[in-house]
């Protein structure tokens, strides 16, 4: 089928665009051409569309939760009351203590519901009441939590680095979007180190409860000087840094092991990056700074102990889980490893009779290394802030489990957001069945490079609405990918690279869906797929082609697609079908091969025609085919 010309048509005039192209624009369709705005566009990719819990827009329906036990609950106005109507205050439920500057800050958007030491099935029962939590180390939001929720839950804070407490998977099935607080804590943290690698090598804290007990043992407590020792710093992140840069100043020689890190920044502050195998091989004192996943968990086990110099000495404020700790009370035990300082365990708190607790030559903190007032008050605002604007609807920058888009990048992207769902959502209902779509192809052209566009919003919004409209799921900007992969749905992507000036992101966006059949047969190209095409014009975005059919319709209110023979009178004869049944027709264009041949006019609707209108469409005698598509 050859490409078709187009013909746009509105009220209030025509204009000749070409031979085969009239453009006609209705003035009051100008006015209601309202480009989205950020939190509403991130608000799509948060919440599915549900709506954010912006000052004017709130669509959700947020409880608070009973006061139990250690409990308050506290806001500056009760849901019920608000004097917004139907506006409803979210709530955050802070299972761990908080610094209270962040807590008057998430006072000041939300009720807050401040329950400290809940069991697991207490936290299963409060969570459904709450759509957000905050948690620190302590913890554990596994995948019951997310499924108690029934939905609710949106945002899970974690107040500080590590997020191995949180169940990262699960969250994102459910499309749970998990923030943390990254940078607050990291000075404590090295300074929590740099305490236990000083107290560890003079004894300090056997020395002190040694007097405490009333002995004099000053040749007991002979210790070890670090000056001119290596420290290895297993994991060179933002606290392993931090740990490195003080030991120099201690006049250590420090290496590193990171298998991520940049040989530059390490050698700025004089450190060298070595292998695995070098830092646990020549180290004096081994520093641990990794996050606990699965392949650092027990990084430092029997044979890894076996490998090291006999005396070494290690501190641990990571997680207690990258040393398997039977093989540390081994290497303890026969010398290997002379002293360990450890801040974290596999279990905390640990068992009264944990060997590595009692045993002479360890000396350990309970999980202290975030524990400085400065520290605290900076996770809570850090962490307060991260779960207000994700509960708005903003892309969080501590996102853990979604994309991290530059917000300049995002609000560049704001209106090909919108475009891409009502693409996926035209493109599903056009398939014969709906369901069953397991191959998509989408098509960006651009002028810009490759790695100049990003295009993960995009097809996480164009995957939303490949499914919403055929199923009962909520897809989000967190579980787009999981979303589509749990339905066996394929989405490959090409770029075309296009001439000119790469000012717009995008030129268009197609969206082509593969080995289905078609409700409306002239859906499908050449090619043989489902294929619709849009663009954003003023902000606004256009269905520009159908099948091979070029149209230009801008996506407000839903569709009419017809196919017809192109014919004198049929523009006017289908609007006053629409206007007899009081459909408000705000959009027309037809798209044809040629004049007199086959055309397919898409009609934008303001209203949902019924049945009768749909029935008298369809006995329109030029008609061939319709279909009625929601956007
Ligand atoms: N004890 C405490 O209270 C406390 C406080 C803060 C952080 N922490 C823990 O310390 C860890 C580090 O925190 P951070 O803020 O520096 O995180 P970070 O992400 O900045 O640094 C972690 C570093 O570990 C590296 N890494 C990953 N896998 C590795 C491997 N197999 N071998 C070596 N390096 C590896 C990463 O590349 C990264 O550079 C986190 O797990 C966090 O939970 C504990
Ligand atoms: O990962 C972290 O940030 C630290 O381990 C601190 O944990 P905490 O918040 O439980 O003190």
């Amino acid at each position: 089928m050859a490409a078709a010309a187009a013909i746009s048509i509105c009220s209030n005039g025509s204009t000749v665009n070409g031979s085969n192209h009239v453009v006609v624009s209705r003035s009051t369709l100008v006015s209601r051409r309202i480009v989205l705005p950020f939190r509403q566009i991130s608000t799509l990719a948060l919440r599915g569309g549900s709506g954010s819990y912006g000052q004017s827009r709130v669509l959700v329906k947020a409880t608070t939760a009973t006061p139990s036990t250690n409990t308050t609950t506290t806001g500056t106005g009760s849901n019920a009351s608000s004097s917004r109507g139907l506006e409803v205050k979210p709530t955050i439920l802070v299972a761990e203590k908080l610094g209270e500057a962040g807590l008057d800050l998430l006072r000041s958007f939300a009720n807050v519901d401040c329950s400290y030491n809940l069991s697991q099935e207490e936290l299963c029962t409060k969570i459904s009441l709450c759509d957000a939590i905050i948690v620190r180390s302590g913890t554990k939001v596994t995948r019951d939590v997310f499924e108690s929720s029934g939905g609710r839950l949106h945002v899970v804070g974690r107040a500080g680095v590590g997020i191995d407490n949180v169940d990262l998977a699960a969250a994102t099935e459910y499309g749970c979007l998990v923030v943390n607080a990254p940078t607050a804590n990291t000075i404590a943290a090295a300074e929590h180190g740099i305490a236990l690698l000083s107290a560890m090598a003079r004894n300090v804290a056997q020395a002190d409860a040694s007097l405490k007990a009333g002995k004099w043992l000053r040749n007991k407590y002979v210790g070890v000087s670090l000056v001119g020792k290596t420290l290895s710093v297993m994991g060179f992140g933002k606290v392993g840094s931090e740990v490195a840069r003080r030991a120099k100043g201690l006049g250590m020689h420090v290496i590193a092991h990171d298998p991520y890190a940049s040989a530059d920044r390490a050698r700025a502050i004089g450190v060298d990056l070595v292998s695995f195998d070098e830092a646990l091989t020549t180290a004096d004192f081994i520093s641990l700074h990794m996050p606990l996943t699965s392949s650092t968990s027990k990084i430092l086990n029997d044979e890894t102990f076996s490998r090291m110099k006999k005396g070494v000495r290690i501190v641990n404020v990571a997680r207690g889980g990258v040393i398997d700790e039977d093989a540390l009370v081994r290497a303890l035990d026969s010398g290997v490893v002379a002293q360990a300082a450890l801040d974290v365990f596999t279990v905390e708190p640990p068992s009264a009779d944990n060997k590595l607790v009692l045993h002479e030559n360890v000396i350990v903190t309970p999980h202290l290394g975030a524990s400085t007032i400065e520290a605290q008050e900076g996770v809570a605002i850090e962490i307060a802030e991260a779960v207000v604007g994700a509960l708005k609807g903003e892309l969080a920058a501590t996102a853990v489990n979604a994309p991290m888009v530059p917000a300049k990048v995002l609000s560049e992207l704001a209106p090909f957001v919108t475009l891409a769902e009502k693409l996926g959502r035209l493109a599903v209902q056009l398939v014969a069945g709906g369901g069953g779509v397991k191959s998509v192809k989408v098509t960006y052209a651009s002028a810009r490079a490759s790695d100049d566009l990003d295009t993960r919003i995009i097809r996480a919004m164009i995957t939303k609405g490949l499914i919403e409209p055929v199923s009962d799921s909520f897809v989000n900007l967190v579980n787009a990918d999981f979303s589509a992969k749990q339905r066996g749905m394929r989405i490959s992507e090409e770029r075309i690279l296009l001439d000119g000036s790469p000012e717009n992101p995008l030129e268009y966006i197609q969206v082509h869906i593969e080995h289905v059949e078609s409700k409306f047969g002239s859906a499908i190209s050449d090619a043989g797929e489902i294929t619709v095409e849009g663009k954003v014009k003023d902000g606004i975005p256009h269905l520009t082609k159908i099948g091979s059919f070029d149209v230009d319709v801008s996506l407000e209110g839903s569709l009419i697609l017809c196919r017809q023979v192109d014919q004198p009178g049929m523009i006017g004869t289908v609007g006053s079908t629409l206007g007899k049944h009081n459909v408000n027709v705000n959009f027309m264009s037809v798209g044809r091969i040629a004049p007199r041949k086959h055309a397919v006019m898409a009609i934008g609707v303001d209203e949902e025609p019924c049945n009768a209108a749909l029935k008298n469409i369809g006995e329109i005698p030029a008609i061939e085919e319709f279909v009625y598509l929601k956007l």
